[in-house]
């Protein structure tokens, strides 16, 4: 099993991770593996592919090894693209799922159901020390529910109903998700790459 080193610290996204680099035999070591703590890495670029450059260039430099960093996040239509790439700390610095969601409704509270288009966003970036860095997108279109609904993924899957269902991400299960997402139809870009890499 060849390791990649996946530069987030975000334990839902790891999973994932882990679940849809399986197949191509590669193991998955995340920030949240490293016995030396990675210091927080300033997410202060303009958009998702920038953000995940900086992510990814800073461990790969680090570590001196290939690393994959992801930066991804909701846009809403009705809020002009917010959160956007302020998803994780949409309520506060403290970057509290619950309360990121919560405020989302709140603030479409008046917007009706043919208004609450939104879409997940996935920008992965590809660092390795010597080479220049590259960066894919992924989608995933939908709407914002009213309520939250679900258990399963993180972060906003509980009021987000991808398109041609009838739940909530968090009311699908890993491997459906894992085949609809923003992070699938990014990595399905890089596909080509992981498969020489692995
Ligand atoms: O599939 C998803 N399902 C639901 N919510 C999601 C998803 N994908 C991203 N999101 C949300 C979570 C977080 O509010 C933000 C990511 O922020 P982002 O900076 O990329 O990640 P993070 O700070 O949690 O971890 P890290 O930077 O270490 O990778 O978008
Ligand atoms: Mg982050």
């Amino acid at each position: 099993m060849k390791q990649l080193v996946v530069a987030t610290k975000n334990a839902g996204k790891v999973e994932e991770f882990r679940e849809m680099l399986s197949k191509y035999g590669i193991q998955v070591k995340s920030l949240l593996d490293f016995d030396e703590p990675v210091e927080n890495i300033v997410e202060d670029g303009e958009t998702f592919e920038d953000n995940a450059t900086i992510k990814a260039e800073a461990v790969s430099k680090k570590f001196q090894v290939p690393v994959v960093a992801d930066d991804s996040g909701l846009e809403i239509d009705a809020l002009q693209g917010a959160p956007g790439i302020y998803s994780a700390r949409y309520a506060g610095e403290e970057k509290n799922d619950q309360k990121n969601l919560e405020k989302v409704l709140r603030e479409l509270k008046e917007v009706s159901t043919g208004k609450r288009t939104a879409r997940f966003v996935c920008a992965i970036a590809v660092a390795r020390p010597g080479h220049a860095t590259f960066v894919k997108r992924g989608t995933c279109e939908g709407t914002i529910s009213e309520q939250p609904s679900g258990e399963e993924g993180f972060g906003y899957d509980p009021i987000f109903i991808p398109q041609h269902s009838d739940r909530t991400m968090a009311e699908h299960t890993s491997v459906e998700k894992n085949s609809i997402s923003h992070r699938n139809h990014a990595i399905l870009k890089i596909e080509q790459w992981i498969q020489d890499f692995s």
